[in-house]
């Protein structure tokens, strides 16, 4: 805790001395005169009374991030008193997240040594007992770098320029007592270590004494701090820990002087006196071009023959002069720098000397090194060139080279020579070429770079274009997509409509069918007819009627209270026939006047093909029996309606088109004996007669003619079937003498009651069982009800059109043809 007090204070007292040598060309950061930086004075914890005069603490917290309560702060020591202990910072905190294991998962140990592995990065050469470490980048060690930052972070203006890594595989790896004595150490420099993975023991014993003084606990994140000048009075080691089995990494930061070369022979001085500062950074500058090239020229030559005369003085000279970092205030990074040097070949007979030259302009180096500083205190990146004229062991062949880096790449041009022993190379004649060579280089590169770059614009540009076409693609796609899913859509409602409307006809279609199929089964009846055993012979015989022969049916089709229908054959027609034989002899003289008014109606509608059609008749009186031959029909519409359900029950669009069709031929039928000026009086299904599909009217029993319908006849009595029958029709009976006026629109009700029927399977009163009730509903001012169960409006509107009771106000059969 002293220690560091006193580090701290006489540090920021700015007494210490400068003990770099004259010759180091150290042109850093001040590392003597180190005042805390104004943010390093915010975070200590006394108010400082005069500038540089820190009085803090050991270990100094703040709460700034990344620091926690356990982090501290440490100013470099600039008093390097021999006496001065070794200190530990702890940081536990700070490299909590920090992974070993990364660490040295990136790092290379390039040299074993035996108890532990090292490896060293630094812009200078640094010599100790374990082995001589040449210049090397940190380059692109991101574990390590992150250590550098930390250690800035721990020790903001802390001056080191190398980094040796050790690794200490496990605890029976360890270093043996020592001090880092070594003269390549500035004496100016802390010896810092950040300590990693394993904790492990670093011992201090008194050089002198051997006295332990400190044992200390090296956790991970420790920092231990030392100074160089204490190396001589304090030994340090990290003792083996036979329990430990995880590996420790030691990360030491040193300031390392510039190297001194082994003999300061007369070559090395004329080298030394002879390249200033002003030449390198001629060479150095930031164009390396004529005059570089040129000066690199006559260094060559000059030296050239320098080595050959220190050749001649003495034979064992090997010198090298080396100029690092003429401007390196921080290791690692691209710096301003040249080098040169020259080594004499000691034992070649020969005594001349080959060069080559690298030229390394810094623009065309790799990526800049890690970042330790920040952005804004790294030197500008410039060129940096080497001048190496080497020794030529043999008069083969000697390698001036131009090398330069793009991306990382090394490019190297060769240009091979040759040599013998009495000839000096000719350099000017080499470097003019490699001169050459390397502006047409740089040339290519220009245009390289032109080429790229126009490139880079051409693919941006359609970079661009495409951008804008997919854009453009895929709105098209989406609209596309869109139109096919609208017309999905439609084509879809369309196609069901479609459909609905093929089912609708399939049913019309197949109830055609139907009715074609009957019609040709009748039709091939006619083959089967000749049987004998199907026709009458015998009592009826084969029928003979008014001079014609008919085939007849034994079996009747219809019975009536005085009549029965034949089904028969009429060879002369070839066809179908319905022979009615009307009994006369029960029938009074009335009914035979009804008999001949029908055979003269029928006559007299005998074109109409809406009626059915009277062939034939003869009355033999002497039998008093009419025949009639007529039309045949293959069903009369009673019979089909009894085998086919209501409109209702079926509540089909077929059963609908049916009723439809059936009703227009009905008023059709009824219109054409209207135009006659015929009533019906007795319409109901059995008066009408499928005809090949056809409706047409039979019976005109009751039917009379009439003028018009204001002198219309009065009847007597209730005529028809009870269920058809018109109300004026009854009213008469019921004493309501005015109104029982018979009238074309009484069809008209019954053709309603008929429609009726075919709607919902019975007649308007047809549940009505005693008759007079019947009659009473009948004639009652009450419009028949229409149920709601019929969905079509046009029929239940024609059906409450053609059932007003009131027949003044009832449609005729023209209205409602109009419909
Ligand atoms: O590993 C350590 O902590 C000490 C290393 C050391 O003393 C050295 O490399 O000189
Ligand atoms: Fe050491």
């Amino acid at each position: 805790m002293d220690n560091l007090n006193r580090t701290l204070l006489n540090k920021s007292q700015g007494t210490g001395t400068q003990m770099a040598d004259s010759t180091t060309q150290t042109v850093g950061p001040n590392v003597v005169n180190l005042t805390p930086t104004d943010s390093t004075i915010s975070l200590l914890n006394e108010p400082v009374t005069q500038p540089g005069d820190c009085k803090s603490s050991e270990v100094i917290s703040t709460t700034n991030p990344p620091f926690s309560d356990t982090s501290s702060l440490y100013c470099p020591s600039i008093n390097h008193s021999l006496t001065e202990e070794p200190i530990i910072l702890s940081n536990e905190l700070l490299f909590s997240q920090f992974s070993v294991e990364a660490l040295i998962e990136e790092l290379d140990f390039t040299h074993d040594i035996g108890n532990r592995k090292v490896v060293y990065f630094g812009t200078r050469p640094y010599a100790y007992n374990g082995g001589v470490h040449e210049p090397k980048d940190l380059e692109a060690h991101t574990y390590l770098a992150k250590v550098c930052n930390y250690l800035d972070i721990i020790i903001p203006n802390y001056d080191y320029n190398s980094v040796l890594v050790t690794l200490y595989a496990n605890g029976n790896q360890f270093i043996p007592k020592h001090s880092d004595l070594e003269d390549c150490i500035e004496e100016t420099s802390d010896i810092v270590t950040v300590s990693l993975g394993a904790t492990r023991t670093l011992i201090i014993t008194d050089s002198t004494s051997g006295q332990v003084i400190k044992e200390l606990e090296l956790k991970h994140g420790a920092v231990s701090v030392m100074t160089k000048t204490s190396q001589s009075v304090y030994k340090h080691e990290i003792i083996r820990d036979r329990e430990c089995k995880r590996p420790r990494v030691s990360v030491t930061f040193r300031l390392i002087k510039p190297p001194i070369p082994p003999k300061q022979s007369g070559v090395y001085r004329k080298i030394m006196d002879d390249v200033k500062m002003s030449e390198i950074s001629e060479v150095s500058s930031s164009k390396l071009g004529e005059c570089s090239y040129t000066r690199i020229q006559e260094l060559l030559q000059k030296y050239g023959t320098e080595s050959r005369k220190a050749k001649a003085e003495d034979s064992s000279i090997s010198a090298k002069a080396s100029l690092h970092s003429i401007k390196e205030s921080r290791p690692f990074e691209p710096v301003l720098s040249a080098s040169l040097s020259t080594s004499l070949h000691s034992c070649s007979t020969s005594s001349s000397t080959t060069g080559s030259i690298s030229v390394l302009p810094a623009s065309f180096t790799p990526a800049p090194a890690p970042s330790i500083l920040p952005i804004s205190s790294r030197p500008p990146l410039s060129y940096s060139a080497r001048i190496t004229p080497r020794p030529r062991r043999t008069n083969s062949v000697s390698s001036p080279k131009i090398k330069y880096y793009e991306k990382g790449v090394q490019v190297n041009i060769m240009q091979k020579g040759v040599n013998d022993e009495n000839t000096p190379p000719d350099t000017h004649a080499a470097y003019t070429t490699l001169k050459k060579q390397a502006q047409e280089m740089e040339a290519r590169l220009k245009k390289a770079n032109e080429i790229l770059a126009n490139e880079n614009s051409t693919y941006k540009e359609t970079e661009a274009r495409l951008k804008k076409e997919n854009e453009y693609l895929v709105e098209q796609v989406k609209k596309m997509q869109e139109q096919s899913s609208l017309k999905h859509f439609s084509s879809s409602s369309l196609v069901n409509d479609i459909k609905r409307k093929a089912q609708e006809l399939e049913k019309e279609n197949r109830y055609l069918a139907n009715q074609v199929k009957k019609m040709q089964e009748e039709a091939s009846i006619k083959s089967v007819f000749p049987a004998k055993e199907n026709y009458i012979s015998g009592s009826m015989g084969p029928v003979t009627i008014a001079g014609k022969n008919y085939d007849v049916w034994k079996k009747p089709v219809g019975k009536g209270a005085s009549c029965v229908v034949y089904k028969a054959y009429d060879k002369a027609r070839d066809s179908m026939v319905a022979i009615k034989v009307v009994s006369l002899q029960r029938l009074n003289p009335k009914s035979n006047d009804e008999m001949r008014r029908e055979i003269e109606l029928l006559n007299s509608l005998k074109d109409e093909d809406c009626i059915i059609n009277l062939y034939d008749h003869e009355f033999k009186m002497e039998h008093c029996r009419l025949s009639m031959v007529l039309e045949y029909g293959e069903m009369d519409l009673h019979s089909y309606l009894q085998q086919t359900p209501c409109l209702v029950k079926s509540n089909s669009k077929q059963s609908y088109y049916e009723v439809c069709f059936l009703w227009q031929q009905m008023l059709r039928a009824v219109q054409c004996i209207h135009s006659y000026s015929i009533v019906h009086k007795d319409l109901k299904p059995q008066n009408f007669m499928k005809v090949k599909g056809k409706l047409k009217l039979i019976d005109f029993g009751i039917s009379q003619m009439i003028q018009d319908e204001v002198t219309s006849m009065i009847i007597q009595q209730p005529e028809g079937t009870p269920n058809y029958i018109a109300p004026e029709m009854l009213s008469g009976t019921f004493g309501e003498a005015d109104a029982n006026v018979l009238g074309y629109r009484s069809d008209v009700y019954s053709l309603g009651c008929i429609l009726y029927k075919m709607c919902f399977g019975v007649t308007p009163y047809q549940h009505v069982e005693k008759m007079q009730m019947k009659y009473f509903a009948i004639i009652s001012k009450e419009e028949v009800p229409i149920p709601e169960s019929l969905r079509y409006s046009d029929i239940a509107d024609t059906l409450v059109m053609s059932l007003r009771k009131d027949r003044t106000k009832r449609a005729t059969v023209a209205q409602l043809l109009a419909l």
